[in-house]
């Protein structure tokens, strides 16, 4: 997108005052690899109100590489990338461990974020996050669970709300990725992946999760050696709905991630047919996703614009924020110690700024 005309006008008294509503959020994404990568060309080419202006990466050819793809500036330090005035705001999608730096950059910073998930790895520092937005006093950081803007999960989010289905009981759910990036471990299971059912747990019901407990069955031959995968992961919130997530990280296939709801009066399934389902002389079927940017592609793309959106109109936050990315950094801390000891794990969020 080729962007025309006015930037973000800071206040001239505070830069953490707020922007007035303005054409154009000058845009800088931390971190380019898969995900990054993607999420450059999301703003270059299709979210209305923003200009990707510039991309930072701690490797450096890999920042010119991308730079020059989309014809921005290329910023060699992440930290300067945070500070530059020609950068209104930020995208976050380096890897999760240093998510907490940088974000507490920005918000020294003042700067609107979009962190992708998870917020941080643990339970304390994504609480040093809020802490640090409450003491703000503005929102600033929306944390990237994408699938709140998938239209299965909001439909289902509006079902359980409606009450027509009576109370939720269970929720059935499978996420499974085709393959792992190198050096995934099994933590990783639990703090990149099942992050996702642990806010959509929240998403749809409304409600915080109070316990986890994590069982490691034999290990697919598939999985990289010593990867403990398939995983199985039992929640439950405080009004006593249970979630259970299988988790398997190496289907070799392809990528599908389903929830059924049991309620007290009906039930309902998402995500089993994306797209078409064919009935030929060749066999009856649809396709499978290859990967999360087929099968979330439109969420993503909702996020974006809704986020610009926010930044635009000086609430920088539309969707899951610091609390949001807390709470599901608590309950995978909590399952990462189950899956160690066996135990079912209770979470303590503490008290909500
Ligand atoms: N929402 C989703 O569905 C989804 C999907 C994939 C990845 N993610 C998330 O996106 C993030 C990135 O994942 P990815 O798969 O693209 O990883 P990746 O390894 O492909 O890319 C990460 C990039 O960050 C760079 N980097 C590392 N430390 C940095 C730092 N301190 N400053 C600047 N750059 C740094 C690396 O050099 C690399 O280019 C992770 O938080 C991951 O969990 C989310
Ligand atoms: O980082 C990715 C991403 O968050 C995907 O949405 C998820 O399906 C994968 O399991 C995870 O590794």
């Amino acid at each position: 997108m080729t962007s025309t005309s006015s930037t973000l006008v800071l206040d001239p008294d505070s830069a953490r005052q707020g922007y007035d509503r303005a054409e154009t959020v000058r845009v800088a994404v931390l971190g380019v690899g898969m995900m990054g990568q993607d999420h450059a060309r999301r703003l270059a080419t299709l979210t209305a109100g923003a200009e990707l202006v510039a991309v930072s990466d701690v490797d450096v050819a890999r920042t010119d590489a991308v730079a020059k793809e989309f014809g921005v500036r290329a910023i060699h330090d992440p930290k300067a990338a945070i500070t530059d005035p020609e950068v209104d705001a930020l995208v976050i999608a380096t890897p999760g461990f240093t998510h907490e730096e940088l974000v507490l950059l920005a918000l020294d910073a003042g700067k609107p974020v979009l962190c992708e998930k998870p917020l941080t790895t643990s339970a304390q520092t994504s609480r040093r996050i809020v802490e640090k937005e409450a003491e703000l006093g503005r929102r600033l950081v929306q944390v990237g669970f994408m699938r709140r803007f998938d239209a299965g999960y909001q439909q289902l989010r509006a079902l359980i709300a409606s009450g027509e289905y009576g109370a939720p009981l269970f929720l059935h759910c499978a996420h499974r990725n085709a393959t792992t990036p190198p050096n995934f471990n099994s933590e990783q299971l639990m703090l990149d992946s099942v992050v996702h059912e642990v806010d959509a747990t929240r998403f749809l019901t409304g409600e915080e999760i109070v316990a986890i407990r994590v069982i490691a069955p034999r290990s697919s031959t598939q999985a990289p050696e010593g990867l403990r995968d398939p995983q199985f992961v039992i929640m439950e919130t405080e009004s006593g709905v249970l979630v259970d997530v299988e988790i398997f990280v190496n289907t070799t296939f392809g990528y599908e991630v389903r929830t059924e709801l049991v309620a007290e009066k009906g039930q309902a399934r998402i995500g089993q047919h994306e797209g078409i389902v064919t009935q030929s002389a060749a066999g009856w079927g649809g396709s499978i996703a290859k990967d999360f940017k087929e099968r979330f592609g439109a969420a993503y793309d909702i996020e974006f614009q809704r986020w610009i959106d926010a930044v635009r109109d000086g609430s920088n936050v539309d969707g899951p924020g610091v609390w949001d990315g807390y709470a599901a950094a608590a309950v995978c801390e909590a399952g990462v110690r189950s899956l160690h000891t066996g135990e079912r794990v209770e979470i303590d969020l503490g008290p909500r700024p």
